[in-house]
């Protein structure tokens, strides 16, 4: 995926303008910066549920404007923060939504398929929870369904609003290791969004960071030896220690 001086934004308003970064396969991307900067409007963006207002956005070489959505939904595959249609359905059921771009008009499913709904339920650990409703799950259990319906669309890309919202910390760090070893494993890009500043640090290939300007793009450490997490927060209340790649509340 290419991206280059693109401006996002709604209407005629440019949120966030001139971003440039280019992930390839089997790469593992965080997105973070401050409340409102515009990481979601990005991830939709890339994930042409809304239109650019300017700049290019490639994938594979081609614009992603100019492709039909069937070609995207094979290409694409989003997990947004917005809950579940119908909480009603089972694991398995929502798991299985991931492969109707592949299925015909009546959404039979093939061998393939269904080998793909269990290979991502078992990746996920949720062979326990196939029969359960949806609202029968915590938030944690249904954010983990959400990214095994994904993976079961099985697409080159896979775009993640905050994927580690609701989840304790050890979840967290689960959910992110999980992420980098289907992108190194699987050779797929994967993209999202995220406040775990130091846990992406930790964890993922490359960051971008939105700050409304510059928006950096690098691997951790040479954006730590850029200094650039040093301006993300006002630097009276949370300082950054490129030491150890923390933040430091300012006492
Ligand atoms: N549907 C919309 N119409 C107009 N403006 C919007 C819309 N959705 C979001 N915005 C504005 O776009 C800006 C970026 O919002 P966005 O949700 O992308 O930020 P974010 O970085 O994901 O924030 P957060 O970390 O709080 O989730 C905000 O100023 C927001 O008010």
């Amino acid at each position: 995926m290419e991206v280059k001086g693109l401006n996002i934004g709604y209407g005629k308003k440019i949120v966030c303008p001139n971003i440039s970064f280019s992930v390839d396969k089997g790469e593992c991307t965080a997105i973070v910066g401050i409340n409102g900067v515009g990481k979601s409007t990005l991830l939709r963006t890339v994930g042409n549920l809304q239109s650019s207002l300017g700049g290019i956005l490639h994938i594979d070489g081609k614009s992603v404007r100019e492709m039909k959505p069937h070609q995207l939904a094979k290409k694409i595959s989003l997990v947004l923060t917005e809950p579940v249609a119908s909480k009603n359905m089972t694991v398995q059921e929502l798991v299985a939504l991931g492969r109707q771009p592949y299925t015909n008009w009546i959404g039979s499913l093939s061998t393939v398929d269904k080998k793909k709904i269990v290979d991502a339920i078992e990746v996920l650990e949720l062979k326990e929870l196939k029969n359960y409703k949806c609202f029968e799950l915590s938030d944690g259990q249904l954010q983990r369904v959400m990214v095994a319906r994904a993976l079961a669309q099985d697409t080159d890309i896979i775009l993640l609003d905050e994927p580690t919202t609701h989840l304790d910390l050890f979840h967290k760090v689960q959910i992110l290791k999980l992420l980098k070893s289907i992108a190194h494993q699987t050779k797929k890009t994967i993209l999202f969004t995220s406040h775990e500043i130091e846990m992406a640090i930790q964890i993922c290939d490359k960051i971008l960071i939105l700050d409304g300007v510059e928006n950096p793009f690098d691997e951790p450490c040479k954006l730590i030896e850029n200094k650039s997490f040093e301006s993300l927060f006002p630097s009276e209340t949370v300082q950054f220690d490129g030491t150890t790649g923390t933040f430091r509340i300012q006492k």
